[in-house]
C-alpha cells in the first residue's frame, strides 16, 4: 500500500514553511513520513505537494507528485489515488502510530470497501488519516466536477467503513495530532 503524504496546503495559520519548520534539526513532514514507513502495511512513501513546493520536498529525498487542482484535502487525496490504493496522512501530523496505521489498513483489505475512515462518537471523522482505494477517486472526480470539495460530505455520502476511535487503545490518538499553529508546536516539543 502506498503512504501518502500531503504536502501542498499553504500553512496560511503557522506560515508557508510550515511542512519544512525544523524541530530539533528535522523538518516536521520528516516525522510524518519515518513513523508512516515504519508501518509493515506501507511500502512506498508519496508526497503530494504543491507546484511551490514540489522542488524543496523533493530534497528529502521520496517521490513527489504535484497536486495540480490545489483544491484542499480532497484534491489531494484524489491526486495520491492516481497511483493506486493509499493510506492518505497530512504532512503535519507528526506523531502518527505506525501500529495504529496497520490497523486501519488490514481493516480496510478486510472490509473490501472502498474507504476506512476512523470516526470519533461524535461523528466527527478522521479523513487526513486513513484508507482509500483507488475506486474512490472515481467518487472524488464527480463531486470535483460539481465544485463539491468537500471531503467528510464525500465520505459520510459514499458506503466506507468506519473505524471507531473509542474502542482502541488511547495511545493511538495522538496519532490525529497535527501542527496547525506555532502554538501546536510548543505543544510538540513539551512531549
Ligand atoms: N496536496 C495538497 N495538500 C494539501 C492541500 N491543502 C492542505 N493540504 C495538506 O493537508 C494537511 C492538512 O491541512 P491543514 O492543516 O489545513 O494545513 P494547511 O492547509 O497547510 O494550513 P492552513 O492554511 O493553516 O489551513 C497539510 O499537511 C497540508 O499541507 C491541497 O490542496 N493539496
Ligand atoms: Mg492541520
Amino acid at each position: 500500500m502506498i503512504g501518502a503524504v500531503l504536502a501542498g496546503g499553504r500553512g496560511r495559520r503557522f506560515g508557508d514553511d510550515k511542512l519544512l519548520y525544523k524541530i530539533n534539526g528535522k523538518p516536521l513532514v520528516l516525522y510524518t513520513i519515518e513513523n508512516l514507513e515504519m508501518a509493515k502495511t506501507i511500502d512506498e512513501i508519496v508526497l503530494i505537494a504543491s507546484k511551490d513546493n514540489a522542488e524543496r520536498l523533493r530534497k528529502l529525498g521520496y517521490r513527489v507528485v504535484v497536486d495540480e487542482l490545489l483544491i484542499g484535502p480532497m484534491g489531494g487525496v484524489y491526486t495520491a489515488l492516481s497511483l493506486g490504493d493509499a493510506f492518505v496522512v497530512a504532512g503535519d501530523m507528526p506523531l502518527i502510530v505506525p501500529e495504529f496505521v496497520d490497523f486501519i489498513v488490514s481493516n480496510f483489505k478486510k472490509s473490501g470497501k472502498i474507504a476506512c475512515v476512523p470516526r470519533w462518537e461524535n461523528g466527527y471523522l478522521e479523513p487526513l488519516h486513513a484508507a482509500y482505494s483507488r475506486a474512490f477517486r472515481e467518487v472524488l472526480e464527480e463531486r470535483i466536477k460539481d465544485g463539491n470539495y468537500a471531503l467528510n460530505r464525500a465520505i459520510r455520502e459514499t458506503d466506507v467503513c468506519y473505524i471507531p476511535i473509542e474502542s482502541l487503545p488511547e495511545e493511538w490518538r495522538e496519532s490525529f495530532f497535527n501542527v496547525n499553529t506555532r502554538e501546536d508546536l510548543r505543544r510538540l516539543q513539551k512531549g
